[in-house]
């Protein structure tokens, strides 16, 4: 099999109905954000709550910025992450298009997080996604708002090596 087809093989696996509180499948085993393989991810875990997806994260010295606080990008990672898990709610293939992130106060590395992803509106191919992090049990301290807009698979060909 070509490695397209093996993608597409899983693809279509992963966009099979999935249960309230389900975990949901990584993108993929190498995925920045979810890939249980890649060793410079955040190995994200995602959970199916009613129409959101849910994750709680700890960020570590892999994705310090200041001192003692994550990177800007790497929050920002995270969130373009956890939108991309509500594709298996919506059921097909979308990237990317806009994303603006707020950030509310400092995270700091080694505090556990509550993320929460919901889809707000769509418009033929256009998704628009909101979601937000906060301490646990606490206050926010980022939010963030995304477009990820409906591709055919044949997108993902376009990285795929000639
Ligand atoms: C099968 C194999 C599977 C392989 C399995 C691989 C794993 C799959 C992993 C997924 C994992 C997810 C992880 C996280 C998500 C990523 O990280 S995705 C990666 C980052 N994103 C990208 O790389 C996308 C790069 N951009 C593109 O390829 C192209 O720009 C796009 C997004 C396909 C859009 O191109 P286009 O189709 O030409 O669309 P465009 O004409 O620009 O806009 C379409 C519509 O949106 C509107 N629009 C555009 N921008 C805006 C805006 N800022 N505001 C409002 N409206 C806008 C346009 O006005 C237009 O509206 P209409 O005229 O249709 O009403």
């Amino acid at each position: 099999m070509s490695s397209m087809e093996e993608l597409l093989a899983g693809w279509n696996e992963k966009f099979r109905p999935h249960a309230d509180g389900a975990q949901l499948p990584p993108h993929h085993p190498h995925c920045l954000a979810c890939g249980p393989d890649n060793p410079h991810g955040h190995h994200l875990t995602v959970h199916r709550r009613g129409e959101e997806v849910h994750a709680t994260h700890v960020f570590d010295e892999r994705h310090v910025g200041a001192p003692g606080i994550a990177h800007g990008g790497a929050v920002a990672t995270v969130f373009d992450d956890l939108f991309g898990f509500l594709l298996y709610l919506t059921g097909g293939p979308a990237v990317t298009r806009k994303l603006e992130v707020l950030y509310d106060s400092p995270v700091i590395l080694g505090t556990t997080y509550d993320l929460a992803a919901r889809v707000t509106r769509t418009e033929g191919r256009k998704l628009f996604m909101e979601a937000d992090m906060k301490q646990l049990g606490g206050s926010r301290v980022a939010s963030a708002s995304a477009l990820f807009l409906s591709v055919d698979v044949t997108h993902f060909n376009q990285g795929m090596p000639r």
